[in-house]
């Protein structure tokens, strides 16, 4: 019998970054979720609205103040949800790890020392570290570990992803991701075949490669197309995000899953059961 979440049983909840385009779309998930609590609003020192109720951000009541003290942000939460800049992230994940906080991270622009320290964290504490928290683009990365399996030999794969205007990254955390999965479905070191620029005379296209192609405009939430492109034929594997709300979604998921893990790295498709659902090529 599955017990109903009472105040005492809900997942106690906190959001970094929670003035922000993905901060105010947890704070709403958080709030509309019957099992879980906002116990934790944190913002930048200086930010304007610091001590206002967070759920005022999203013309609500109820929530927490916001705050920019790691300590009463933290104080009583089990899962900490961040999405909000490598430095700030990682300024987070020595604070939970101190106080045995797990995280779900969704900042993307890591470098690969800052990737190692999340990964030493995990010693510690258990994470969920993902580029895109969606259900549809975590399906997409098993269907493109399929199609470059499949499509190994005379196929050039090129990535296009688009988002809006206000993107500090590139290409996104999502295609490098992407770029990730297909490198190592085909046998190929993503360092050694990307090709993140073409411009002036660029010779023909080198066989092997992965080429990124990045769009900023408007109020693109997030579309991802990887190309495969043949001799005669061409296949594209698109995904469209049109609300962050899938992602807010996909992190309260996450958040679920850590609340039974102790220590660890997870993704989403630990988190989603994806690796039981893989066809085998
Ligand atoms: N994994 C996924 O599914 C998704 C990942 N993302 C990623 O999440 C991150 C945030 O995206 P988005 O919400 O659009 O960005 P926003 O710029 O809207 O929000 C970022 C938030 O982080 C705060 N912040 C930035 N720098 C610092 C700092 N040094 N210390 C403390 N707080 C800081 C900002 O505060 P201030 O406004 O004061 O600067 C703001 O509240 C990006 O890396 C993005 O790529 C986004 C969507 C989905
Ligand atoms: O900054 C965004 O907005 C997004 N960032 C993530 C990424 O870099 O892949 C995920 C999503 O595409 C939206």
């Amino acid at each position: 019998m599955s017990t109903a979440p009472t105040p005492s049983n809900r997942l106690p909840i906190a959001i970094a970054g929670a003035t922000g385009r993905m901060g105010q779309m947890l704070i709403e998930a958080v709030l509309d979720a019957p099992d879980c609590v906002l116990v934790g609003a944190l913002e930048r020192s200086g930010h304007a609205r610091l001590g206002e109720d967070a759920a005022q951000l999203v013309g609500r009541s109820g929530g927490c103040g916001l705050t920019d003290d790691l300590d009463a942000a933290l104080r009583d939460a089990r899962v900490l949800i961040d999405f909000t800049r490598p430095i700030a992230t990682l300024q987070h994940l020595e604070a939970c790890r101190a106080r045995g906080v797990a995280m779900v991270i969704g900042t993307t622009g890591f470098t690969e020392d800052e990737r190692a320290r999340i990964d030493e964290a995990a010693r510690d504490i258990p994470i969920v570290l993902a580029p895109n928290m969606s259900v549809g683009v975590n399906v997409t990365l098993k269907l493109l570990e399929f199609a470059a399996k499949a499509l190994s030999e005379g196929y050039d794969i090129e990535i296009i992803e688009a988002h809006h205007r206000h993107k500090v990254d590139a290409p996104s955390g999502t295609a490098l991701k992407m770029g990730e999965v297909i490198a190592a479905a085909t046998g190929r070191d993503l360092k050694a075949c990307a090709v993140f620029e073409r411009h002036g005379h660029t010779g023909e296209r080198r066989t092997g490669t992965i080429g990124f192609a990045t769009i900023r405009g408007g109020d693109i939430v997030g579309d991802h197309t990887v190309l495969f492109a043949g001799t005669g034929e061409r296949i594209e594997i698109s995904h469209k995000s049109s609300s962050r709300a899938t992602y807010a979604e996909g992190s309260l998921r996450a958040a679920r899953f850590l609340a039974t893990r102790t220590s660890g790295l997870y993704d989403m498709s630990d988190v989603l059961g994806l690796e039981r659902l893989a066809p085998s090529v």
